[in-house]
């Protein structure tokens, strides 16, 4: 098996098996067939992982930021370095055409870890006068031991996303991927010690939930970081809560684009495009409820409609491939059941619907009209690639309508009228807007989600202050004096 690393953990600096852990078989998407055979991790190899990241973390929070970002930008350097190789292994992990994991997923892990690398040194507290010459000052500290849980549609992404800011910041991590993506993050492992990293800094161990539900309780970790579904953080976050531990919820969406009348055409339908069928729709801030204006919709739908069939399907590693398979059968059985559900609640199928014949799991893209807010398809997120559109009439409404959701990941409004843009914007109730795009996010900028979609936010300098605590030393300079 061309993917088969040498073992299914990278523990304290090298591969670590065992083989006694529950299976876990790897598909390549595009065809079924199996790429590489995992075991998950048992509770003796969870103990060495343990043990491991709190042995390292002392040495590790001891240096400097500055020495600590040399590394960080050191395995940035090397996973650019390997791009081809980690973006094919990336797209037989996930079945995404291979023009966008060479563009979209090691290079943004590398962005991570660049981004936070160069932050490390800049790590500093402050310096609070009070009276008579007294003062206090603050020193940022790290937790300590940091778990990582990852979801599947953005591997080697959500590791570095997630290594990159905490071990900036002293800490060390236990990733434990996707069970079904696990092979990239032993790739990010594997860079991070050839670039200096000491050995328990950043270690990866596999496995189902059971494996993520044991890291999570146990008494030696300060905080957890998941990338996943509304149901796994609501579990997460409760199990967290019983050790007060910091939580980072990165959770799914149902988030609105709104398309005015005055949007350029264009650019609006390359918005819902992006929005909704990059990665195969699998994508958590995609925006799947198009609230289009009356006005436009005609010329909006037949625009989609022309650029939609110059998509082209098939084997993620040809080049030109723009559209590839969904992650698995149980995804197609989980989205076709959902477009089922759509035709039954009377919205009108208008574009794809189909899974393709033949080997891998792939499934048209998919448009429905006449969609009301009520219905599951609007509600619900599918992850996969439907669109729904909705029709509206004035701005007051569509803002109200955007809003009536229990998630608040993101939401894009498309218009040429900027004033309108920012009203528009500041009364979205998400935590990342877009204003004229659709599915940018840069290390730069904060990313994350309010209300159901998550808690704390990932990427920017924001993301440092979710993995350090505030120590403050209160110094006094003059005599004490007690009541007795
Ligand atoms: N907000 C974001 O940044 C973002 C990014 C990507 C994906 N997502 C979301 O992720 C979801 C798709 O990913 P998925 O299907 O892998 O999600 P999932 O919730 O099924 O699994 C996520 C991870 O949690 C682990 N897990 C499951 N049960 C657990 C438990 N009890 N304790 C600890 N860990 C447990 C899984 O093994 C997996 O590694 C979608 O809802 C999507 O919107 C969000």
């Amino acid at each position: 098996m061309k993917f088969q690393p040498m073992a299914s953990h990278f523990i304290d600096g090298k591969y670590v098996e065992s083989a006694g852990g529950e299976e876990i078989d790897v598909f390549y998407p595009a065809t079924g067939e199996i790429i590489a055979r995992l075991h998950a991790a048992t509770p003796a190899v969870v103990e060495q992982a343990l043990q491991s990241a709190m042995n390292a973390q002392k040495g590790w929070g001891a240096m400097t930021g500055t020495e600590r970002g040399r590394v960080l930008r050191r395995a940035a350097d090397i996973l650019r370095a390997r791009n081809y190789e980690l973006s094919e292994l990336e797209t037989h992990d996930t079945g995404k055409p291979i023009q966008e994991t060479l563009v979209a997923d090691v290079s943004a892990g590398a962005d991570a870890l660049e981004y936070f690398g160069g932050l490390a040194g800049s790590l500093t507290g402050e310096y609070i006068p009070l009276s008579n010459g007294d003062f206090a000052f603050t020193t940022p500290e790290p937790l300590g031991v940091c778990v990582g849980i990852g979801a599947w549609n953005y591997p080697i992404q959500i590791a570095c996303s997630k290594a990159a800011p905490a071990l900036a910041c002293g800490n060390t991590m236990i990733f434990k991927p996707s069970e079904t993506t696990p092979l990239s993050a032993l790739k990010l492992a594997e860079a991070l010690m050839e670039a200096g990293a000491p050995s328990g800094v950043f270690n990866v161990v596999q496995g189902y939930g059971d494996v993520g539900a044991a890291l999570v309780l146990d008494q030696r970790v300060a905080k957890v970081s998941l990338t996943g579904s509304v149901p796994t953080g609501r579990k997460v976050y409760a199990a967290a809560a019983q050790g007060m531990k910091h939580v980072t919820m990165e959770l799914g969406g149902k988030s609105p684009l709104i398309v005015f009348d005055d949007a350029d055409l264009e650019k609006s339908v390359s918005g819902a495009i992006l929005g909704n069928f990059f990665s195969s729709g699998q994508v958590c801030s995609n925006g799947t409820r198009v609230f289009v204006q009356r006005g436009i919709k005609t010329a909006f739908l037949e625009r989609l409609f022309s650029r939609l069939a110059s998509a082209k399907i098939g084997d993620p590693m040809d080049p030109d491939v723009n559209f590839g398979p969904l992650i698995s059968g149980r995804q197609v059985e989980i989205v076709k059941a959902y477009i089922a559900k759509g035709l039954a609640e009377g919205a009108r199928l208008v574009y794809g619907g189909s899974q393709l014949d033949g080997p891998g799991f792939y499934l048209q893209p998919t448009v429905f009209t006449d969609v009301t807010d009520e219905m599951t398809i609007a509600l619900e997120e599918i992850f996969g690639p439907v669109m729904s559109v909705l029709e509206f009439e004035t701005e007051e409404e569509v803002v109200v309508r955007a809003n009536a959701t229990e998630f608040g990941l993101a939401a894009g409004v498309f218009t040429k009228d900027l004033v309108r843009a920012h009203r528009v914007a500041k009364d979205f109730e998400a935590g990342t807007c877009y204003i004229n795009t659709y599915n940018v996010s840069p290390v730069e900028a904060p990313f994350g989600g309010s209300k159901l979609s998550g808690v704390g936010r990932e990427n920017s300098k924001l993301a440092l202050h979710h993995y350090t605590e505030m120590k403050t030393v209160y110094v006094s300079m003059n005599e004490l004096r007690a009541p007795y």
